[in-house]
């Protein structure tokens, strides 16, 4: 790759200069070989025409002999008559190849041997009542104005001529759309394409609005084609394909049935402005003249028509300049037009699907990770032959964010992934920082992240939001939105810098960092105080971000219909002038490039993508194919970047919607202190869990409430583990089990034990129920004994535990009393309790009202009346799963936190070599 003098990549950089001069003269030798063939064209077209004239001559000359009763036609006639008929046939095969030129009765409108043979420039119009086939040139002219003594003969052949395009060119060549005002239902012959393949031959419209949105699409190809002509010298259509090969773009057939019924002001003048170039830009318009259709006031038929080769239908003759009159075809048989559409949908199937591999789109090896100059950039796919580049810069010219959308399916997420490691191939971890967060399930973002398999990631990564959630979106943005103003403290620190391209490369510049919000529309969609919240602060990080270089790319499928966008839409798209959109419907084309711009409404496959610097501007539209990653070379990719990094490759903070956090993950990042057990994770960008004061003094412990033994189990954990790996002596545990040893917890329990065995405590576990209140009196005992310190009673279930509140046998009180006054008398002691009932209430039967001055409560699935009953009657709890509510009773607000998840067996190695440091 050669390099700008501003570190971004250039367009030419998979090419050699040598090569580029080579290209342009391919380019002229492929322009001139365009025109000979086209010459020979005309050439073999101005034979056909006077073969036809002359059989057509002969002809006559004959029946008039005969009228005459010359019983002997001149010998020569007879001669020149056989001649001329197979003359002007083969040219007729010639010019219109395989099925362009075949009658419609012909056995091979039944076979499939000459389905996609190639996009016909000229197509049969009928033949001479001898049975010559007559061709007229089509595709490259601006198209016909087709009138007939009756509007049925017109609309016949304009039908049979649509059927002849598609079931001649290869798939996806050519696509007709059709106006059909008068509902006629004439393009229903190609019913069987339509429902297989619309990009294909679209349901013919019927109104004015259909039939605005269908040629705004147009205009915009028109465009598209004429720039991309003009910039590389090429007068037609068919020489752009030539040279760049592009299949994913088609020849397009328009069919305006009855005009000008139905046509108003808007759509004619969008009419006229395409037939005018159409022919050279490989449009077509097939107009069936009604004149007996008044026009709209100020539609002026004759403006248009006067623009195209006039085709007329007299007594089943269709008349072409040049010719004689030839016989109408008869119309297709129904069985037959579905028989071919079926053959050339199944074609379409099997039609490769271009592909640009992204290996293709990456830089040699050697100038990976560059430092970064005044933006960053990486290429998505190609633009013809030209990589298209996205370069993300804070100005000249001013390109901070990216708004990527397509409908499901179309290869956002493939996108996506080609940005993000494309973007990682070229910047170094300390140039770059990536925070990925996916709200729908959309991107397989987990795959970027460390994995149990897998000890790689991709290392630019700092935040990685697998599934994220609203809450957890909201604390990035908030995170993000402290590192502008610490930012903005380094820039007022260095001079007053106004943009981050002012600050010379060093340690005091801080890095670039890509904010990638797939789906970020569910964080604004509720109507609730976070969507509020989230739509300022992303309104302020596209604001401020472009000069900090924080470079933001939002994605979606849809944005049409989010309801809190349509009063943040201008603030925060107005920020945002790269666009990229992949194939969807008009309205949302229009929503993600410009209203007017629907573009990427008339794309094919998936994969293509319209890419736009400039806000959207139809002018300013790119056609592209992006590159597609594989997942394997994907995978292999982010393990070099990792391996290059080194020390310096730092594990992101990984969050799981659905996933309860890992205790190792945390342990990797932070060590346990004494008397700060922890409870889980905030949501939040840290790696520093949520601890809990425990200290030996009354009102130290944690009662842990809700349902569910596993989150429960994973709630003890974490405070037991963190409670002995923070120790200065290792503690001793008692481990009640009020759940008889539920089989599914068996594991983690069984790990728990383990590990706190092997980080040097000591471990008793009571697993029977009947054993349980003896142990209740006797450690209680023990604790009135003063001989109780250092001890954790972990509780798991005291809910479980029958006759609670029964006086035991031999006693004058119940388990439950004993229990109570272990809670409430024992962190004087160094005796502390984490225990875990079902329901606040059962917990309040056991321990009393005071629930033994225990301050923590933490509630997982829990009522929430219970719930008020503690934390007050403000607070909300949604009880979703891996979620709990730390309610300490010092902090004003309770907290959200995602507990951990018991330990596997195959952690414990791990879990203990991490803690023991
Ligand atoms: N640029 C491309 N070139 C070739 N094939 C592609 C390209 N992009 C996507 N595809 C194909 O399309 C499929 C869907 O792509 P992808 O998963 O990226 O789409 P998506 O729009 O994110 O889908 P969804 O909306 O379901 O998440 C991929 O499995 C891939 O086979």
């Amino acid at each position: 790759m050669t390099e700008k003098p501003d570190g971004g990549p250039v367009a030419s950089e998979l090419r050699p200069a040598s090569s580029e001069a080579l290209e342009g003269r391919i380019r002229g030798l492929q322009h001139a070989l365009g025109q000979l063939l086209d010459n020979a064209r005309r050439l073999t077209y101005g034979e056909h025409q006077r073969a036809v004239r002359l059989h057509r001559q002969l002809q006559e000359q004959t029946a008039t002999a005969r009228r005459e009763s010359r019983s002997l036609v001149d010998a020569k006639t007879a001669e020149a008559l056989s001649e001329a008929e197979p003359k002007a046939r083969l040219l007729a095969d010639r010019l219109a190849p395989g099925l362009a030129a075949v009658p419609p009765n012909d056995a091979r409108w039944r076979s499939r041997q000459l389905v996609g043979a190639g996009v016909p420039a000229y197509v049969r119009v009928g033949e001479l009542d001898a049975g010559t086939p007559v061709v007229a040139p089509l595709l490259r002219t601006n198209g016909w104005k087709v009138t007939g003594d009756r509007n049925e003969t017109a609309r016949r052949l304009l039908q049979s001529i649509a059927l002849r395009l598609v079931a001649a060119a290869e798939p996806f060549r050519l696509r007709v759309d059709a106006f059909d005002p008068k509902l006629t239902g004439m393009m229903g012959l190609l019913g069987h394409l339509t429902t297989k393949y619309p990009q294909l031959v679209p349901r013919a419209t019927h109104t004015a609005e259909q039939l605005h949105t269908v040629l705004s699409g147009l205009v915009d190809v028109s465009s598209l084609r004429a720039s991309r002509q003009a910039q590389l010298g090429h007068e037609r259509f068919e020489d752009l394909l030539k040279e760049t090969g592009q299949v994913t773009d088609p020849y397009r057939v328009v069919i305006l049935f009855d005009y000008p019924f139905g046509i108003d002001t808007l759509a004619q003048r969008d009419l006229l402005r395409l037939a005018a170039t159409a022919g050279r830009r490989g449009i077509c318009f097939l107009v069936h003249y009604d004149a007996s259709t008044a026009a709209e006031l100020d539609v002026d038929s004759k403006q248009l028509l006067e623009l195209l080769d006039p085709v007329a239908i007299v007594n089943d003759r269709v008349e072409v300049a040049q010719l004689p009159p030839a016989r109408l075809d008869p119309p297709f048989d129904a069985s037959v037009a579905a028989g071919i559409c079926d053959v050339i949908a199944e074609q379409a199937e099997i039609a490769v699907l271009p592909t640009i591999d992204f290996e293709r789109t990456l830089p040699d090896r050697l100038t990976w990770w560059r430092p970064v100059k005044d933006e960053i950039g990486t290429v998505i796919g190609y633009d013809d032959r030209t990589p298209a580049l996205v370069r993300l810069r804070s100005g000249n010219p001013a390109l901070p964010h990216v708004l990527v959308g397509g409908a499901v399916g179309q290869g956002k997420s493939n996108l996506l992934l080609v940005m993000i490691h494309g973007l990682a191939a070229r910047y170094s971890p300390a140039d770059l920082e990536m925070y990925l967060l996916d709200f729908k399930h959309g991107v397989e973002f987990s795959a970027l992240g460390p994995g149990p398999d897998r000890p790689h990631w991709l290392p630019q990564i700092r935040v990685l939001g697998v599934h994220s959630d609203r809450a957890f979106g909201l604390a990035v943005l908030r995170h993000l939105s402290d590192e502008l103003a610490r930012r903005s403290e380094v820039f007022k620190s260095h001079g007053n810098v106004a943009d981050i391209a002012e600050l010379a490369p060093g340690p005091d510049r801080p890095p670039r960092i890509l904010v990638v919000l797939d789906e970020f529309q569910v964080l604004l969609e509720d109507d609730d105080e976070l969507a509020d919240e989230a739509a300022k602060l992303l309104e302020r990080l596209v604001r401020l971000g472009r000069a900090y270089g924080v470079h933001v790319v939002l994605a979606t499928q849809t944005i049409e219909g989010v309801k809190r966008l349509s009063t943040r839409r201008d603030s925060i798209f107005g920020q945002v002038p790269y666009r990229i959109a992949l194939k969807t419907t008009p309205a949302d084309s229009q929503a993600i490039l410009r209203s007017g711009n629907t573009a990427a409404a008339e794309l094919q496959f998936r994969g293509e993508a319209v890419l736009n610097a400039n806000f959207g501007s139809p002018d300013d539209n790119q056609h592209v194919l992006v590159s597609f990653a594989d997942k394997r070379v994907l995978d292999s990719l982010r393990e070099e970047l990792w391996t290059r990094a080194g020390d310096a490759a730092h594990p992101p903070r990984v969050f799981h919607l659905a996933e309860p956090a890992r205790l190792t993950d945390t342990a990797t990042a932070v060590q346990p202190e004494l008397g700060r057990p922890w409870t889980g994770l905030p949501i939040a960008v840290t790696e520093e869990p949520v601890a809990v004061e425990v200290r030996p003094e009354p009102g130290a412990g944690v009662l842990v409430l809700g349902d569910g033994p596993a989150d429960a189990l994973g709630v003890l954990t974490g405070l037991a583990v963190s409670t002995a790996a923070g120790a200065v002596e290792p503690p001793r545990f008692v481990f009640v089990d009020g759940t008889n040893s539920a089989p599914a917890v068996a594991e983690g329990k069984d790990t728990l034990v383990r590990v706190l065995r092997e980080l040097g405590c000591e471990v008793e576990t009571v697993d029977k129920h009947d054993d349980i209140a003896p142990r209740l009196f006797a450690l209680r005992d023990t604790m009135r004994n003063g001989q109780a310190g250092g001890t954790y009673l972990l509780g798991f279930g005291f809910h479980g535990v029958p006759r609670m509140q029964v006086h035991a046998e031999g006693y004058f009180e119940s388990p439950a009393n004993a229990l109570q006054e272990i809670v409430r008398d024992g962190p004087a002691q160094g005796l502390i309790t984490y225990g875990w009932w079902n329901r606040l209430h059962v917990c309040t039967e056991q321990l009393g009202y005071g629930r033994g001055n225990v301050a923590t409560h933490m509630f997982l699935r829990h009522p929430q009346d219970g719930v008020r009953a503690v934390a007050g009657p403000l607070v909300r709890w949604a009880s979703e799963p891996h979620r709990a509510l730390l309610w300490d009773g010092l902090h004003p607000e309770a907290q959200v936190v995602v507990p951990f998840a018991a330990l596997r067996a195959d952690e414990v190695e791990r879990a203990v070599e991490l803690l023991r440091r």
